[in-house]
């Protein structure tokens, strides 16, 4: 089995406590996800935040500037506030890129564990590409978080429309089941990893830290 004896370890510390699962290609990671992470355990309550780097997003170009996966790891690593936030590799070790598969091996193998998927509002919008999208929200609630250019979303898009009936308060979010999901309005915060490449280019990680 991939990934076999971590996976066992990171079940036993998720063991009957909620985590945010925060996806993202982390390409580089930035002071938005660090905002929108501290935001799911204070405002939304969960017990932990994952930020889950993601092998590679299945929406994104592959040949494009997709920085080396340990690169990317480091530098959610480099973002990560231990012990209530750490970054993981977990959904490499677990052999899954999309989203629906990697949510159903995580409760597979961690059936005692509660998980919040933690997203910003521009994944909103194009939500309805993800593969088995319509899955998603029935096996995990969802957390979405504002972002500069995103807030008509919030009305939106097409889980809006298809799960509309399910929206709660982000702070009853943590003790709903799914199908269950929130809007998080906060500060917006400017911050975006392409920004970053675009000043930085593609090799941000060559100047990090
Ligand atoms: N400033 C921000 N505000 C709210 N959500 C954000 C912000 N930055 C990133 N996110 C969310 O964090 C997750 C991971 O994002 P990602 O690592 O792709 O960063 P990004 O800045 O969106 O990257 P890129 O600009 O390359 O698309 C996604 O759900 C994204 O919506
Ligand atoms: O499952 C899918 O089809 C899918 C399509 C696009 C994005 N995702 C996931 O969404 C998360 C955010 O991706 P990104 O690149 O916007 O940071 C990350 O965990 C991706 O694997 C998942």
């Amino acid at each position: 089995m991939k990934g076999g004896l971590s996976l066992y370890r990171d079940a036993a510390r998720a063991r009957g406590r909620t985590i945010g699962l925060y996806g993202g290609s982390f390409n580089p990671a930035h002071d938005g996800h660090s905002h929108i992470a501290k935001a799911a355990l204070t405002r939304l309550g969960v017990d932990e935040v994952w930020l889950m780097v993601s092998p590679g997003n299945p929406l994104k170009d592959a040949a494009s500037d997709m920085a080396p996966f340990p690169e990317r790891l480091k530098s959610a690593g480099r973002i990560a506030r231990p012990p209530r936030m750490r970054a993981t590799d977990i959904e490499k070790r677990l052999g899954t890129r999309f989203t629906a598969d990697t949510i159903e091996a995580l409760k597979a193998r961690m059936p005692l564990t509660r998980f919040v998927w933690l997203m910003g509002a521009d994944n909103m919008a194009s939500f309805d590409r993800w593969q088995r999208w319509t899955e998603i929200p029935h096996a995990v609630t969802i957390a979405i978080f504002d972002r500069p250019g995103y807030a008509r979303h919030r009305h939106g898009g097409r889980i809006a429309r298809r799960f509309g009936r399910f929206l709660v308060k982000p702070q009853r979010l943590v003790r709903a089941r799914p199908p269950a999901w929130c809007f998080v309005t906060l500060p917006r915060h400017p911050a975006s990893a392409s920004a970053i490449r675009r000043q930085s280019g593609p090799k941000w990680y060559a100047e990090a830290l």
